[in-house]
């Protein structure tokens, strides 16, 4: 935890949707004129994808047909509890880019399932902002989560989670449902080890719930939208949340429990600027102040 360099951790499974809620960070980053260096988390995969397939046979073929990009070993995590603590004590860190298809190839110049060179971040920045699969993990061997000043899981229920995962990578990166199928049961080890872990460290985890029918993930035609769905968004520490506030801004919203508020799932985007917005102002306020000192 940092006063002068604070962090921010998004984490959710493949599909989940942190790069959406990355997006509802920037538009408060923007309005609040905070200035925020960015890490994907799969600029931190351990492997290129020719390097991945490798491995993944050479995993199997010895027996263990658990490895996965959700595995901690197929990530450099210790790179990244460097890159948050470096972070968190100098207002610097080092990340790349995972190029995953062609428009992001375009972006980069890079081509996809390679990475972009290392670069520096930090200058001139408020905080660091993550946002991945492994931004909350805290084992024996390594500990990311201690440098997170906030941490957020974004965590639909898996079939809601596996249909957005399936429709994504089909229409964005090029795979039928057949693979993205055995890319999810080959993770589920892992999902079980590693990923659904990290939501205990959390402090607010975001839970989209749909309220239609979605008993095979395997066929659904389409991603229920948000008019489909609930929100459940449950604070680790509930003290100092105005519950009040929060049910009354939140039109139709409601407690289920002392630390949980259920939302309409087209209200996500306003409840999250509603909680987020005064949190980051203090952080980065907490910080500025620390940093004139
Ligand atoms: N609240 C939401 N309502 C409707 N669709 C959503 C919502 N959140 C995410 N999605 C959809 O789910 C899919 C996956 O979302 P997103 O790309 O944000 O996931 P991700 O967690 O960043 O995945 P990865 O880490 O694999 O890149 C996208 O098609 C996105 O539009
Ligand atoms: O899921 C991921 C992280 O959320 C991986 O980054 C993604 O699947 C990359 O793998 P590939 O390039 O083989 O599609």
């Amino acid at each position: 935890m940092s006063q002068k360099y604070p962090v921010i951790s998004v984490v959710g499974s493949s599909g989940a949707g942190t790069s959406t809620v990355k997006h509802t960070f920037e538009q408060i980053f923007r309005r609040e004129g905070v200035n925020a260096a960015m890490i994907e988390g799969d600029a931190f995969h351990r492997f290129n994808r020719m390097e991945m397939k490798a491995e993944v046979e050479r995993r199997n073929n010895a027996g263990d047909h658990t490895f996965s990009h959700f595995s901690l070993d197929a990530n450099l995590l210790s790179e990244l509890e460097n890159s948050f603590r470096a972070f968190s004590e100098t207002g610097r860190g080092r990340t790349r880019n995972y190029v995953h298809d062609t428009d992001e190839a375009q972006k980069y110049g890079v081509p996809p399932g390679h990475f972009t060179e290392w670069r520096d971040i930090g200058e001139d920045c408020d905080l660091l902002f993550y946002e991945g699969l492994h931004g909350a993990v805290a084992t024996d061997a390594v500990n990311v989560a201690q440098y997170a000043d906030m941490k957020i899981g974004v965590v639909p229920v898996i079939n809601l989670e596996w249909i957005q995962k399936i429709h994504r990578d089909r229409a964005t990166r090029g795979y039928t449902t057949e693979a993205v199928q055995d890319v999810i049961l080959r993770r589920m080890y892992s999902y079980a080890h590693e990923i659904t872990p990290q939501f205990t460290q959390t402090d607010i985890n975001f839970q989209r719930v749909p309220v239609v029918d979605t008993s095979n993930p395997f066929v659904a035609r389409w991603i229920p939208t948000a008019d489909e769905s609930l929100v459940v968004i449950r604070f680790r520490n509930p003290r100092g949340i105005d519950f009040a506030y929060l049910t009354s801004m939140l039109h139709d919203s409601w407690m289920s429990r002392a630390n949980s508020i259920v939302i309409p799932g087209n209200k996500l985007d306003l409840a999250m600027q509603l909680i987020l917005t005064p949190m980051i102002e203090r952080i980065v306020e907490r910080a500025r102040r620390a940093r004139k000192l």
